[in-house]
């Protein structure tokens, strides 16, 4: 089967490329004003960054690999500033670029270096994850993590193309993946019911890169994140509904170090954001159990350490989606009806979590 291109509109519009075996389409995406071409990938990967810059070398651009540490290692503030200096060694001017290669976190860090660079070098995404290909590398967030919260530093900095070659999903551990489908299964609850009829249709073949419906599943949640993005890059407003169950999510992250998978957290953060809502009066329990069986189906979590509320509940105090000091949360009114509730009492924030603490 041929290629997928999804356009993502906006200011500066680019692709997103779907596919098996699609790296040839690599050097376009790179584009043919320039010259040298950083490749910035986890450490873990040669297997699939050596092939990248195989392609790039044949295309005519001068290549330059540059490992930094796997996973959310990576998003730490020495390693972008390691990343700054070889660009600056390397020469790198604005017609230059960056390719990230790797999970979620490697992009999210190309992002960010390519980002903050000359104030802004040109970036390309070659996602291997499920949850980079659906998410972390469509839509132009980047950053870091620091000690006091996670991505509480980044830019906005959309990448000139991104590329979703589905055969590297093959060598995923399978936690990993299914981290992925965490992501996937918020699109359906946020936009687009009929991933999770697919999802539950065959919960097995969905935790699976072989499974039936794979590339749907990828397609269907980047056309999610296309549509919100190409009208609302900077979050001022729609674009917060892709931050669905993340409140809670980025709190355990922190409480664990970023030992605890994005995904799992998030599967664990919309079941209290769902609770959050029905508690609120505004969604059906039925729909709250719809996403405790969908998301427990392929093996992600669905509750959390039930002592741990005080220490969570501080962290999301910071959370980039509070304005003063209101805490504002995405809730549901119904599948694909996203909504806000804004400054809930404590009371009710405490209620909610009780249903997910175990
Ligand atoms: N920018 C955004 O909009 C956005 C959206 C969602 C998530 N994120 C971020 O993405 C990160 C999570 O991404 P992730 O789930 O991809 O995790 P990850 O980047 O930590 O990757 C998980 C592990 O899988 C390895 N790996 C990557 N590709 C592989 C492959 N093909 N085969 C075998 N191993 C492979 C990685 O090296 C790493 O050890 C978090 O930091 C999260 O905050 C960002
Ligand atoms: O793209 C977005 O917008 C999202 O919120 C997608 C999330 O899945 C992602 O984890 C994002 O990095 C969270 O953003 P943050 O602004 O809460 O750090
Ligand atoms: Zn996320």
């Amino acid at each position: 089967m041929s290629e997928t291109r999804i356009r993502v509109g906006g200011a500066e519009p680019y692709d997103v490329v779907v596919g098996t075996g699609v790296l040839g389409e690599l050097p376009e995406l790179v584009g043919e004003r320039v010259r040298t071409v950083a490749v910035v990938h986890a450490e873990g990967l040669p297997e699939i960054a050596r092939p990248v810059c195989g392609v790039l070398e044949k295309a005519g651009y001068t290549v330059h690999p540059l490992p930094v540490p796997d996973g959310e290692a990576a998003k730490e503030a020495g390693v972008l500033a390691g990343l700054w200096s070889s660009f600056a060694a390397l020469g790198m001017t604005r017609s230059d670029a960056v390719v990230g290669v790797g999970g979620g976190a490697t992009t999210d860090l190309a992002g960010f270096a390519a980002a903050s660079f000359l104030r802004g070098v040109r970036a390309v995404l070659v996602p291997t994850t499920l949850l980079g290909m659906v998410d972390a590398a469509v839509g132009g967030k980047t950053g870091i993590n620091i000690p006091e919260g996670k991505n509480l530093v980044g830019a906005f900095h959309p990448p000139g193309g991104v590329l979703c070659d589905l055969a590297t999903l093959v060598t995923m551990p399978r936690e990993d993946y299914v981290s992925g489908l965490a992501e996937i299964i918020k699109a359906g609850f946020i936009a687009d019911p009929r991933i999770l009829e697919l999802v539950e249709e065959d919960p097995a073949g969905a935790a699976s890169p072989d499974g039936p419906h794979t590339r749907e599943l990828v397609e269907r949640a980047i056309q999610v994140k296309a549509d919100v993005v190409a009208s609302d890059l900077k979050e001022s407003g729609l674009r917060e509904i892709l931050n669905y169950g993340h409140t809670l999510a980025h709190a355990i992250e922190k409480a664990e170090q970023y030992r605890f998978r994005h995904g799992h957290a998030v599967a664990v953060g919309m079941v209290y954001a769902a609770e959050l809502s029905r508690l609120a009066g505004r969604l059906p329990a039925d729909v709250v159990e719809r996403h405790r069986a969908v998301l427990a189906s392929v093996g992600l979590p669905v509750s959390y350490g039930a002592d741990a509320w005080p220490e969570l509940r501080a962290t999301m105090t910071i959370d980039k989606k509070s304005r003063g000091a209101t805490l504002r949360f995405v809730v549901l009114d119904g599948v694909a009806k996203p909504g806000r509730l804004e400054g809930p009492d404590e009371e009710l924030l405490a209620a909610a979590y009780r249903e997910v603490g175990r």
